[in-house]
């Protein structure tokens, strides 16, 4: 944990893997626990709670989540956590099940305790050479992007690579990330003293008393608590996760919604729903892959809630399709 306080903001990195194979079964799912453990391990985090569908396995980290589909890993991990270390590892494991990795997507905004991070996350630089130096030469659609904000302190790192060039039918996704939480709803995910629960209990509570069980009411939850004080979830709804994480300590207050997108979902009501638990004084959202329909109905929803959006930038990379990214202000705080 950085000394100055716990970094929320999470790195986020993405992996798709092909198969010559024409029948692909569980694919990665087929990696067994002490496998997953050993990638995490280098990470520098652990599983505290899992579970699966039909669809995929997930897992809440100590820091933050993983996801684990046939042919496609989502690790998304916070504080001080060296989650590039993850790259070789996955692709190694992937190979011993005749997969190979074709797209690789890296996102994360900018930490609040740049200083903090070890190697290789001690800047976007770092980060890129270092994923240069690890990923397969045939990912040769590559690009870095730093997208800018009217935000000074929030931009949103992006690099991708992949083999192939983004195609349409890929589902988008949205990483709603809040700073400055209202201090009474981030109370609520403070443990009480002595409650005789454990973080899975707890967690629960969290989930229900906070209204995060009403964001998406079909989706199966995996909840937990940390003691003394954070939360993580995971959502599943089918063949679709949402995931959100909590740091609620005033001075540092962080909360991130992400979603994976669908035609089955009202997105822009649930990312309303999720900023509607946090009450934040900051918003940034970056959907990727997503229409600028989509990115409209995301931004009069939130500003449905309170917030006035500040600014609106895109960027587009040939393996990863269009990003946009938006930041709104409280208008009740400035
Ligand atoms: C893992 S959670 C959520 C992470 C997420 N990226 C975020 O910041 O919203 C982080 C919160 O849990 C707290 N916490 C308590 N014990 C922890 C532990 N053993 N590992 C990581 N975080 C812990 C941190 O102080 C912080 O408030």
């Amino acid at each position: 944990m950085a000394v100055s306080g716990f970094e929320g903001f999470e790195k986020r990195l993405e992996l798709q893997f092909f198969t010559h194979n024409p029948v692909i079964g569980i694919g990665l799912r087929e990696l067994d626990f002490q496998s997953l453990e050993q990638v995490l391990h280098q990470v520098q985090c652990t599983v505290v709670s899992a579970l699966g569908n039909r669809h995929f396995d997930s897992y809440v980290l100590s820091e933050s989540s993983l996801f684990v589909y046939p042919t496609k890993i989502i690790i998304k991990t916070c504080g001080t956590t060296q989650l590039l270390k993850s790259v070789q590892p996955f692709i190694n494991h992937a190979r011993t099940l005749n997969l190979e990795l074709f797209t690789l997507r890296y996102t994360r905004g900018s930490f609040i305790f740049p200083e903090a991070q070890p190697h290789p996350h001690t800047s976007f630089h770092e980060e890129v050479m270092f994923l240069e130096d690890n990923i397969p030469q045939n990912l040769c659609y590559k690009k870095a992007s730093v997208v800018p904000s009217k935000l000074t302190s929030h931009s949103w790192h992006v690099f991708s690579a992949g083999a192939v060039e983004y195609s349409d039918n890929a589902p988008y996704t949205v990483e709603v990330c809040m700073t400055n939480l209202d201090q009474t709803l981030a109370q609520k995910f403070f443990r009480h003293p002595n409650d005789r629960k454990n973080g899975d209990s707890a967690g629960r509570e969290m989930t229900g008393k906070t209204g995060i069980n009403r964001i998406n009411p079909n989706a199966q939850i995996c909840d937990f608590a940390f003691d003394p004080c954070g939360y993580s979830m995971n959502g599943l709804d089918g063949d679709r996760y949402s995931t959100i994480h909590v740091t609620p300590e005033d001075g540092f207050s962080y909360a991130s919604f992400e979603c994976l997108g669908s035609d089955h979902i009202d997105m822009a009501e649930m990312v309303k729903k999720a900023v509607k638990v946090f009450g934040p004084g900051t918003v940034s959202v970056a959907t990727t892959g997503a229409g600028d329909d989509m990115c409209k109905r995301i931004k009069a929803a939130v500003e449905d809630v309170g917030m006035k959006c500040r600014s609106w930038s895109t960027d587009v990379a040939p393996a990863a399709g269009k990003v946009v990214f938006q930041t709104f202000t409280s208008r009740r705080r400035t």
